[in-house]
């Protein structure tokens, strides 16, 4: 069964409509980037993925629950053991160590203290920041910030990663770095993997793309017909705005 089911999805925020009978499937062990212009309700879709938003009219699936009707005591443990979460900034407890912010969903979740820190030492180091383990989350590079919050994600092995503009805040180099490890997440760890970004090379890491415009999801181009991320085969060294979504 697919991980994501959206169909029919229509949202207001501010008496604005930002999904308009959106739809979208995503396969288990799949990679979806979601692009679109600036205010568009990237964020609002993701919300509604995660049952944090409640639609006006249509239907959520995501792992076959019905977000829309999770009752609030039992979303938040629902979300806690479905969904990991990688927003922009990392989002980290910053006095807090990157061990104790990883640990810290399965502490929640009722793990003993011992699993739970094993457990996070152990993705710690294999996400490549074991050595930072004990150093507060407030002195961490932003790329190494975003390895623990991808460790935090996966914390609680849940089947679907959500990531919402996870190289925001980086430079080329660690967008580089951060896009190989979130998007090797499906075939290293077995989840599923939807990423909002506005960069078009990040998207292309993905294995479809899709394009949220007044209101509605389109798939964009696969990746036959394009010389990469930065070029097309027409007009190589430009960026495709399909592509792109912009
Ligand atoms: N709680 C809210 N109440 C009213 N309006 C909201 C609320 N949350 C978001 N909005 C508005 O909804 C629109 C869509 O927001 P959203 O964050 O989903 O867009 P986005 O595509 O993720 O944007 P960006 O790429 O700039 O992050 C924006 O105009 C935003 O101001």
């Amino acid at each position: 069964a697919p991980t994501v089911v959206v169909s029919g999805l229509t949202c207001e925020l501010g008496g604005r409509a930002l999904l308009r009978e959106a739809r979208m499937t995503v396969r288990a062990g799949e990679s979806v980037a979601v692009t679109g212009p600036s205010g568009s309700g990237k964020s609002t879709l993701l919300a509604c993925l995660a049952g944090l938003h409640r639609p006006r009219a249509g239907t959520v699936r995501v792992c076959g629950t019905d977000t829309a009707a999770l009752r609030p005591a039992k979303a938040a443990a629902w979300r806690l053991n479905t969904l990991g979460f990688v927003y922009q900034f990392g989002e980290l407890l910053p006095e807090l160590s990157a061990a104790e912010n990883t640990a810290l969903p399965l502490l929640i979740a009722g793990k003993g203290r011992r699993e739970a820190y094993g457990t996070a030492q152990r993705l710690l180091r294999e996400l490549g920041v074991g050595a930072v383990a004990d150093a507060p989350a407030n002195v961490l590079s932003g790329g190494e910030r975003q390895r623990v919050a991808v460790a935090r994600a996966l914390s609680t092995r849940p089947p679907l990663i959500l990531a919402d503009e996870p190289t925001g805040a980086l430079d080329e180099h660690a967008t580089d770095d951060v896009c190989a490890l979130l998007f090797g997440l499906p075939a290293q760890y077995g989840c599923t993997l939807v990423v909002v970004t506005h960069n078009p090379v990040v998207a292309f890491h993905a294995d479809r793309r899709l394009v949220l415009r007044d209101g509605a999801l389109h798939e964009v181009g696969d990746h036959s017909g394009t010389t990469g991320p930065t070029g097309t085969a027409d007009h190589p060294g430009t960026i495709d705005p399909t592509a792109a979504g912009t």
